[in-house]
């Protein structure tokens, strides 16, 4: 089966990757993923200009039908994450950076543009969890403003990471913004934002930051992260590669991202859920099901969603 792509000049030899923040935050984690060969790149935690702390605990909380998170951006700081994607890799990577004002997003390119480094870098503008912070892609006058500054000086491949949307002229809205820049792709849905758990026994909540809001993820978002690849697949520039991400615990979810229009698939819950393990379960699962249908690539279904 051919599961070969490329993405911004790299070479990706199958279509999974790790969520960014799931197992990618430290050295060891990410030795970890070098070590998983279905794997086809790796994704590092979102870095800003100094290391965070992250959110106080407990900040994640696992679920039957997903998860929510509130870390707050804890990462090493962006010089430990661009050391290391500069170092010689198996598998190509993606470097995310997350700033906490448009200034720091501005700086920290600059130096990633001034770094040797070739690779992918994906600029994540859904972060939902930095108290007193906006998820930045749902300002789309702010994202334009962003974007126009980053590409006035950044030459090297860029994606941006997007929050779900819900209404389908914000869609129209966010897709009309992106076609103006040349991004190498759109890592879509970041978490499912501001979500809330109650245990029902403890009558409380279940993650300490922001009184118990949170991210979302896992098997309850995949329907919207469909939705999400779907709908801007349909609008962005073929130029623009969409990596899927949400709600994959299945070779059928994969398939499914892929059908939607996905180019990579990332993992994040069901990795914290199962192990990096998972991913050898989903590309035989993916595998079984491709065989089962006659398709020998991605290509062969990639996009072709059929519509009633
Ligand atoms: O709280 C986090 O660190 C976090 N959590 C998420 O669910 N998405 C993000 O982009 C981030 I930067």
């Amino acid at each position: 089966l051919n599961f070969t792509s490329t993405l911004g000049g790299q070479t990706f030899n199958s279509p999974f990757l790790n969520a960014s923040g799931i197992h990618c935050q430290t050295a060891e984690e990410l030795a970890d993923l070098e070590g998983v060969k279905e794997l086809g790149g790796i994704v590092t935690k979102s870095a800003t200009l100094e290391a965070r702390a992250g959110n106080d605990k407990p900040r994640y909380y696992d679920l039957a039908y997903g998860s929510i998170n509130s870390m707050g951006l804890p990462n090493s700081g962006y010089n430990f994450y661009l050391d290391y994607v500069q170092k010689e890799h198996a598998k190509p990577t993606i470097l995310s950076v997350a700033g906490l004002s448009v200034a720091d997003v501005i700086k920290l390119l600059k130096e990633v543009q001034a770094s040797d480094y070739q690779g992918l870098t994906e600029l994540n503008l859904s972060c939902p969890n930095v108290i007193g912070e906006p998820q930045t892609a749902y300002d789309f006058e702010t994202t334009r403003k962003v974007l126009t500054e980053v590409f006035s000086f950044f030459t090297k491949p860029l994606g941006v990471k997007l929050p779900p949307y819900f209404d389908l002229v914000h869609f129209d809205q966010i897709a009309a913004v992106l076609n103006d820049f040349p991004l190498t792709h759109v890592n879509t849905i970041n978490s499912v934002g501001n979500g809330l758990v109650v245990d029902v026994e403890k009558e409380q909540v279940v993650t300490k930051p922001k009184g118990g809001f949170g991210g979302l993820g896992g098997a309850m978002v995949l329907p919207t992260a469909l939705a999400n690849v779907r709908a801007l697949r349909q609008r962005l520039n073929p130029s623009i590669a969409i990596l899927g991400t949400g709600g994959v615990t299945t070779g059928a979810d994969v398939f499914a991202h892929i059908l939607c229009g996905a180019q990579l698939v990332s993992v994040g819950t069901q990795v914290i859920k199962e192990g990096l393990g998972v991913y050898a379960r989903l590309e035989k699962e993916l595998s079984d099901i491709m065989e089962a249908k006659g398709y020998t690539s991605l290509e062969d279904f990639r996009g072709k969603l059929q519509v009633m």
